[in-house]
């Protein structure tokens, strides 16, 4: 087995790197894995981040035993992401327990005291609706390792498998900028060209169904982004 990848997204995302300038490889992280061999075909096709949802109503959760056997099943150097949304401080450490998780993804309405509260370096999720304030969300989540920025939808909390406007997304923000929602290997090109970000990451644009991957379309994916991150 040849692994190409051996990046660690979370050790570069804390140390203040911005946008992705020209020459640089843009971080990709695969979410909503649920099975032993998604992560590995992920972590063959150069991924750098793989993500596990730990938020029940998800196609894509994983109990906390199933989580463990994914990432054993990893190579070093693939980091590793827990997703909740809104979940009781006692389930996070709960998880946080048995899980080794190098990040943490915060995808719900969680405040900057409850993101910080695990002293772990975490992602802060920000839902693109028409009023959502990007510059403001930074600020108020200044010790963030990074914003992702979700396609917003009423009622659905992310892996909505849409798209917002990627113009939406600051030229300049002092955190990484993670772009998400609706991506996939026939846009990806467009969004990293016109919203420049840090990293990105896809759940259902890299499925055949929801929270099964298809390594044909991770490999696309991610020969997509490197392909524009070159050069
Ligand atoms: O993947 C899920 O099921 C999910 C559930 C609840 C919150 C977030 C979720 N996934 C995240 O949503 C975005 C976009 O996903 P997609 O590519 O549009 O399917 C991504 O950050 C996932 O990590």
């Amino acid at each position: 087995m040849t692994f190409v990848s051996d990046r660690v997204i979370a050790g570069r995302l804390s140390t203040g790197l911005k946008r992705n300038p020209t020459r640089m490889q843009t971080r990709v992280k695969i979410c909503g894995i649920t099975r032993p061999q998604d992560a590995i075909a992920v972590a063959q096709a150069g991924a750098d981040a793989i993500g596990l949802v730990f938020y029940p109503h998800s196609p894509r959760a994983v109990e906390i035993d199933q989580a463990r056997e994914i990432i054993a099943a990893l190579p070093p150097f693939v980091t590793t992401v827990g997703l909740f949304v809104d979940a009781e401080e006692t389930t996070v450490r709960r998880v946080l327990a048995a899980v080794p998780l190098d990040l943490l993804q915060f995808h719900g309405e969680e405040s900057p005291a409850e993101c910080r509260r695990y002293a772990r370096p975490y992602l802060k999720a920000l839902r693109m609706r028409e009023q959502a304030d990007v510059l403001a969300t930074a600020k108020q989540y200044h010790d963030a390792a990074g914003l992702l920025l979700d396609t917003y939808q009423a009622g659905v909390p992310g892996g909505t498998g849409d798209r917002f406007d990627w113009r939406r997304v600051p030229a300049h923000l002092a955190m990484p900028v993670i772009l998400a929602g609706g991506l996939n290997a026939e846009n990806v090109a467009e969004a990293l060209t016109t919203a420049r970000p840090y990293g990105v990451d896809v759940s259902g644009g890299v499925e055949s169904q929801k929270g099964i991957k298809d390594a044909y379309k991770i490999r696309s994916f991610i020969a997509e982004v490197e392909r524009v991150g070159r050069d």
